[in-house]
This record gives C-alpha cells, structure tokens and sequence, in this order.
C-alpha cells in the first residue's frame, strides 16, 4: 500500500480519490509532526505553506511525487525533485476563476473604499462624505499578463462596461481578437489606463516591471492591483507613488515577504489587502486538491500523468541516446524565445541526419518547453510543453528533412510571428558539445552557454574593434567571439560570451555605435 503525506490543508472533498483507494493511506500531518515518519512516504501533497526542499526530500528516500494543489511552485525545489528523480504535478487550473474574482473583488473594493467604510461603521461612525468612490463603468483596464487569470478577468470587466486593453509580449493577435481585447504595447497601457493589474508569472523580466520609472509613466490617480507575484510591482516605487499620491489607491493579495514584516506599504491607508488569498474559496480548493489527487492515483497505478512539470517519461536507454540533442534543443528553444520577444504563430522543427533517427517528438517537445520557458509561470518540461503551447495559440510541427547540411546531424528550428520569422540551426558533435551552426541566413558556430551578447552589424573594418573598446570601457572581459557574413561588407552577425550578464548602460553604448543595428543579449 502507497503511503501518502498531505502536509497542508486541503478539502476533503477534493481528496476523496485518494481517501478512497484501497491502493493509498492518506495521513493528513504537517511535515514537522511527521518528522519520525517522513522515510514511509511515497506521494507528498502540498498548497505552498509547506517548503519542499532538498534537505526535506532526503529525509523522504521512498518519495516518487510531489502534487501541489495550484500554480505557482515556488516553494518547490524542482531542479532537488528532478535531481532526487521525485515528479512535481500541479493543476494549472483548478483556481483561475477564484483568483480572478478575488482581483476583480480588490478592484471593487479599491474603487468604492469598502475595507475603509467597513472599519468606521464598525466602529460606530456614519462618515459618508470620506468614501465617495468611483465607477468602474467606463473606465480603462489595463492587463499586464494575459493568461488563464487576465482573460477570466478582462471577461468580467467587459460586463461592467470596462474598457479593456492588455500587455502581454506573447499573446497572439488572433487570441486577444477572440477575447475582444487589444494588446498595447506596455507604454501605451501605462499611459492610457485607469487601473492596472498584473497577471505575469514572477520572472527576471516581471520582477519590478511596474517600478519607479515605469509607474511614473502612468495617468496621475492610477489605481494598482496585485495578485499574482509580490514583487512584480515593486514595493518601494510603490510607496513612493502612494507618498507623492501619484497613485490613487493599491490593491496587494500578494507581497515580496509573506506575512509582510514591517512593510511600509501597510501604513497607507488607501492601499487595501489581503493575506495571499486568490485562491482561497472552497471551489478552486476542491479544484485543485481534487486533480491532484486524481493525478497522483493514476502515478501511483503506473499511468501517464497530464501536468507533471519535471520529469520525462522516456524509458532510461532512449532517453540516454537522445539526451545530448535534448538539452541543445531546450537551449535553441530558449534562445528562439529570447529573440522573439514577440507574439509567435508557429514553430517549426526539422532534423536532418542521425538525430532524424530518434525519438524526434520528444526533443521537438524539449524545443517547446526552452520555448516557454521564459514565458510562462510554471516549469515546462517535454510533458506538458505541447499542451501549454497549444493553449497559448501557438502551433507547431516536425519534419524529417533529406537535406545535407554537411554536418553528421542538424536540428532546425523556424519560429514565425505576424511579422518576422527566425531561424536557428544546431549540431551536437560527440566529445565535442553542442554548437549553433546558423541564425537566419548566417552562418556562425559557437557555444550555446553562459552570457552571450549578439549583435547585428555592417561587415566593416573597426567594428570590431570598436565592440570590443566598449565592452572594455565597461570592464567587460570577452570569452569567446565569433563572427558570420554573408558577403564581404554586406550584413554581419557576431556572437560573444561575456563573463557576465550586461547592464543597460552597455547595451546604450553598443547601440549607439555606427554601422551596428540591433543588439541582444542572453543568459542561457
Ligand atoms: N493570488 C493567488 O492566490 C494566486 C492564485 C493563482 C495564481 N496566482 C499567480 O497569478 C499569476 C498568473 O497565473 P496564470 O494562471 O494566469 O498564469 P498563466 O501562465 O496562464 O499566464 C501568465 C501570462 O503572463 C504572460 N507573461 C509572461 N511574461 C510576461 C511579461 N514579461 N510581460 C507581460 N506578460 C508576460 C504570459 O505570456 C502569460 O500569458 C502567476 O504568477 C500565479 O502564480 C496567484
Ligand atoms: O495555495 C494557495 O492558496 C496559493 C495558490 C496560488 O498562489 C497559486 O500559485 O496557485
């Protein structure tokens, strides 16, 4: 009999799969009163009190899964469970609609003042005057983030005779004209909304996206809302605004530490909040702990399971043969992604060689989950990256090609927005590692690892010469380079490995240099 440990609180109803199977014992403990009993269990359930971390999961030798009832896994450590070869599920979706009424309730409540209002009546006053509100009818709603969570939300808001517009770098135009939506650029949002509410996963990019310079963009008496990440609105700049009355009114389910500790923010008395909450109602609670439960059944009975975010379910030996293509595609994926930081229609995939030989759909699936990667709030991996790919209104597709790169194998990946299209090709050479062999029409051969600065240029001599002044100036060391034309003095590429990720300022310097036209960089 499997032995199972459900660590935080979780509806019972939701957990009925497993309360009911002869297969499983459920023991319903927290981690810590478990603590004589941890090395039994073979299945761990979660919400996000409870942090799984490595040394948790030494203690667990007979772990095999790790469900989390909800999204985010942030207090999982993936790459420990991965490593431990323990599977991580979530449900994705089980409290979209939940987070998504609660946002729509902060907003409610933001407008008409109803936290502030209820404290006086309670306390026996009838100030009536202190709380004259403002419609949401009318008014602009800007979405940054427009996943599961902003299309429930912008639905809603349409109802109320809101105006929605949204930011989101990769939603595609024929998904945003299904919502009835526009996707603006985030100047235009800022500039032109009344509310703003962030929706994004907590990412490099989304961390302090709504900062001090970025706020400042925004209408005078802006309202802010968070419920999605604490820290994607950055918690100083907001205290600024809310100071200087920039901003007329915040909303936070959310902050960078939870519970706040002496957070500034809790002393304004036109920011609202709640205790991390969005996904606090009996529905998206039987939602979630419902498909996990469900989920780690069917683990546990030894069949596939739908949202596993870690592990691969290719038997050792295949997945020993495919596993250096594997991590290339995952790195050309990534690299499609972080030069197309636009919306993308189609993703195509071609295998030339050896590697055509393989078990193609799952390193075409590696390409998707890098793809994604910067994208997206959960972990993708080659289990669920098909799926979240669809559902972001992406298609893809593979081809075997009979074309001869010259190379023993080639992968080739054609990534294709509204308006532009990039290509990328790579090879694995044995004992000697990977290599990008092209990007669009240029040939180039270089590593695909660390930091790495691309720059499109004007085969010229001194350009050279002058990138590395810049870089030099700016103390940055060059590992490698490596430069691909197409015709002597005509367009040029070049592609180095910095010891470091570049700030804003060199990529100013760069930028500005004659006879170099865009400049991009990567951390891979
Ligand atoms: N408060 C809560 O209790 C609660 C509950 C559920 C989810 N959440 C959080 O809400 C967030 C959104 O959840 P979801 O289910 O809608 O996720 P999702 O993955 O469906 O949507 C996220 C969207 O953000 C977009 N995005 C990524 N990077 C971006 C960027 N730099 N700029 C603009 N948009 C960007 C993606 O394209 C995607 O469309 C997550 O952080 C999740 O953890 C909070
Ligand atoms: O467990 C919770 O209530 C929070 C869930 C939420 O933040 C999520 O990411 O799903």
């Amino acid at each position: 009999m499997f032995q199972i440990l459900v660590s935080d609180s979780m509806s019972s109803e939701g957990l009925k799969p497993l309360l009911e199977s002869p297969l499983v014992n459920v023991v319903q403990k927290k981690v810590d009163e478990a603590a004589n009993e941890l090395h039994i269990f073979d299945a761990l359930l979660v919400r996000s009190a409870t942090k799984v971390t490595n040394e948790l999961m030494k203690k667990m030798p007979n772990l095999k899964i790790i469900g989390r009832a909800g999204v985010g896994v942030d207090n999982i450590d993936i790459n420990a469970a991965t490593k431990n070869g323990v599977v991580v599920i979530n449900s994705p979706d089980g409290n979209t609609i939940s987070t998504a009424e609660h946002t729509f309730a902060m907003m409610s409540a933001l407008m008409r003042y109803i936290p502030q209002a209820y404290v006086t009546v309670k306390s026996n006053e009838w100030n009536r005057g202190a709380f004259v509100g403002t419609e949401l009818y009318g008014k602009t709603l800007g979405i940054i983030g427009f996943g599961r969570i902003g299309t429930e939300l912008a639905k809603r808001a349409q109802a109320f005779g809101m105006d929605v517009i949204v930011y989101d770098p990769f939603l595609t135009e024929e998904r945003a004209h299904e919502i009835g939506v526009r996707n603006h650029t985030l100047d235009e949002l800022l500039t032109a909304a009344d509310i703003i509410t962030v929706h994004t996963p907590l990412t490099k990019d989304t961390k302090g996206l709504l900062g001090k310079y970025n706020i400042g963009k925004t209408k005078k008496g802006v309202y802010l809302i968070n419920c999605a990440r604490g820290g994607i609105i950055d918690e100083d700049a907001l205290v600024h605004y809310l100071e200087n009355g920039h901003v007329k009114g915040a909303a936070l389910d959310v902050f960078v530490v939870e519970p706040p500790v002496n957070n500034k923010l809790l002393k304004f008395s036109n920011l609202i909040a709640t205790p991390h909450l969005g996904a606090s109602t009996k529905e998206a609670q039987l939602n979630v702990a419902a498909q996990v439960s469900e989920q780690v059944l069917r683990f546990l009975e030894g069949k596939p399971v739908a949202s596993s975010i870690n592990l691969p379910t290719l038997s050792k030996e295949v997945f020993q043969k495919i596993q250096p293509f594997y991590q290339l595609a995952k790195k050309m994926g990534n690299l499609s992604s972080q030069f197309m930081k636009i919306p993308v229609k189609e993703i195509s995939i071609q295998y030339e060689g050896s590697v055509a030989e393989l078990e193609t759909s799952f390193i075409t699936k590696s390409v998707l989950a890098g793809f994604l990667e910067p994208r997206v709030d959960t972990t993708v991996n080659e289990v669920n990256a098909g799926l979240i790919t669809k559902e972001r209104g992406i298609t893809f597709s593979e081809k075997i090609s009979s074309n001869t790169s010259g190379y023993e194998n080639c992968l080739a990946v054609k990534v294709t927005g509204n308006k532009h299209v990039f290509e990328i090709k790579g090879t694995y050479i044995p004992n000697y590692g990977e290599r990008i062999i092209g990007i669009n029409d240029f040939n180039i051969d270089f590593y695909p690892a660390g930091h790495l600065l691309y720059i499109h240029h004007c085969d010229k001599p001194g350009v050279i010469g002058r990138v590395g002044q810049i870089l030099g100036n700016h103390e940055v060391n060059i590992a490698t380079m490596q430069v691909g034309r197409k015709e002597k003095g005509g367009e040029a590429i070049m592609m180095l490995a910095v010891d470091h990720s570049l700030d804003e300022k060199v990529l100013h310097d760069l930028k500005a240099c004659d006879d170099i036209s865009a400049v991009k960089t990567f951390d891979l």
